[in-house]
């Protein structure tokens, strides 16, 4: 994320550690050509559009602790770390809650063409009741509601990146005097309860048309979300049994939307400390959490309360329950019944569940395997302690190591875009039976598809 402290908080402090330099386009430039040379899929950028203001005096702490603000925009960074790369991939947030469609197409579409197809969107639908007053509203829109414009939101996109263009409507004929052939772009027309969106599309058909689409859900109408569209999945879960059973009960939702098992992928965020001797590991670890901030963590969690402040043999639940306060998101993390004490405790040590390692290449390749091979991931997500320093770690010493078991690539094929990447040869775009894939057939613009979610009860039931 373009901010200091994205999660794990404080660690700009921490010596060597470069994330003071987001504002440098050459901190972009570097981190890029680190991870291609690392040989990985994509880097993937966060964002929120508003600031974390439940905890102690509100937005002044994370200016203070750097919790995500001051924050840049994401989708700017993408072309500098593109001009310096060839085949790295980019997975970029975006909020389908406050601004429009039209215009977040035609960006995405930039960038895809610029880029060659190498460009994902992480699909969020917001958190923060401060970001709704930065557009204009009082409150958040109701949780499940901003899944029901989310996916009236991706239809308008689906109509403009994949139905507004043929794929050779650009014929760039000179001695005909034609750019673009008009009877092959057409308008959308899109009227729906929240847009309307006459088009054409505003940019030619790029390398994957729709980008490679990633969410990141617990909810069930996030799940339903992701079923249907996504292709990429930040899957949760504290245990393997939860992971597996996330994963299949995803699996077989998409199944429902007449999507294949294999058309999503399902990653973790995952914490890696290494060093070649497991002293060495620990004592990085020990370094880490030195610098890393537990209000930071309580800010980022929209605390309402300071555990920090109360008897450590306390439960948490008693403390909430007297002082009428919520955990923010931070709750679910703890059990019931935990005391103050074990609870900051473990948010010191980084709040580490099953996807965290520290120690020697030989442990972390065997903790990678098995989170790939138990569980049933397909990839992760790798937690950034300190720029460089953990990219570095883990292209020096657990790339070669997992390459040597025949768990990485290699070497990059060159040319290809993202989603070939990720689902192989001749998968430049979403495949016929996904749901984008109607628009291609331009009478389809004309009758709109049924929404995921025909009213909002029916959003518990799935
Ligand atoms: C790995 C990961 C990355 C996320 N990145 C973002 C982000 O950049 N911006 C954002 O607003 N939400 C982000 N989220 C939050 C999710 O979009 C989502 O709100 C959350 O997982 C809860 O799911 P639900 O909204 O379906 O209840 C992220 C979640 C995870 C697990």
């Amino acid at each position: 994320m373009a901010c200091v402290g994205h999660i794990v908080h404080g660690m700009w402090r921490a010596p060597g550690n470069n994330r003071h330099r987001f504002g440098e386009l050459s901190y972009w430039t570097e981190v890029a050509q680190l991870a291609e040379e690392g040989l990985f899929d994509a880097i993937f950028l966060a964002d929120v559009v508003g600031t974390y203001d439940r905890f102690g005096d509100g937005t002044a702490a994370a200016l203070r602790q750097g919790v995500q603000i001051p924050n840049l925009d994401p989708l700017m960074l993408v072309p500098a770390m593109a001009a310096v790369t060839r085949n790295l991939g980019f997975g970029v947030t975006f909020s389908t809650t406050y601004e429009p469609p039209f215009a977040f197409a035609r960006r995405m579409s930039t960038l895809d063409l610029l880029t060659g197809g190498r460009v994902g969107w992480n699909i969020v639908t917001s958190y923060l009741r401060s970001a709704a007053r930065n557009f204009g509203l009082d409150d958040e829109v109701p949780h499940d509601e901003r899944y029901v414009i989310a996916d009236e939101y991706i239809d308008v996109l689906y109509k403009l990146w994949e139905g507004s263009w043929d794929g050779d409507a650009v014929v760039a004929d000179r001695a005909r005097d034609i750019h673009t052939d008009p009877d092959r772009v057409r308008t959308i027309d899109h009227h729906g309860a929240y847009f309307r969106v006459a088009g054409p599309h505003l940019v030619q058909p790029t390398a994957q048309r729709t980008p490679v689409l990633f969410q990141a859900t617990g909810s069930p109408a996030g799940l339903e979300y992701a079923a249907r569209h996504a292709e990429v999945v930040f899957i949760g879960g504290q245990t393997t049994e939860d992971v597996r059973r996330n994963i299949a009960a995803t699996r077989r939702r998409a199944q429902a939307h007449g999507r294949r098992p294999d058309d999503i992928r399902f990653i973790v965020q995952a914490g890696i400390i290494t060093a070649t001797t497991d002293a060495q590991a620990q004592a990085k670890l020990r370094d880490y959490r030195h610098f890393y901030s537990v209000e930071g963590a309580l800010i980022h969690a929209q605390s309402e309360i300071d555990l920090r402040r109360y008897d450590p043999n306390d439960t948490i639940e008693s403390v909430l329950a007297r002082e009428g306060a919520r955990f923010g998101n931070m709750g679910r993390r703890f059990h019931p019944g935990q005391t103050v004490g074990s609870a900051l405790e473990q948010i010191a040590r980084f709040d580490e569940g099953r996807y965290f390692v520290a120690g020697t290449p030989g442990r972390v390749a065997d903790a990678i395997e098995s989170w790939l091979d138990v569980d049933g991931i397909d990839g992760i997500n790798l937690r950034q302690y300190h720029s460089f320093d953990t990219a570095r770690d883990f292209i020096n010493l657990i790339v070669p190591e997992l390459q040597r078991r025949g768990r990485y690539r290699t070497a990059y094929t060159d040319g290809e875009t993202l989603r070939e990447r990720l689902f192989g040869a001749g998968r430049a775009h979403l495949p016929s039976y996904h749901a984008a894939a109607r628009y291609r057939d331009p009478a389809a613009l004309a009758t709109p598809t049924p929404p995921l979610f025909p009213d909002l009860s029916s959003i518990k039931a799935s």
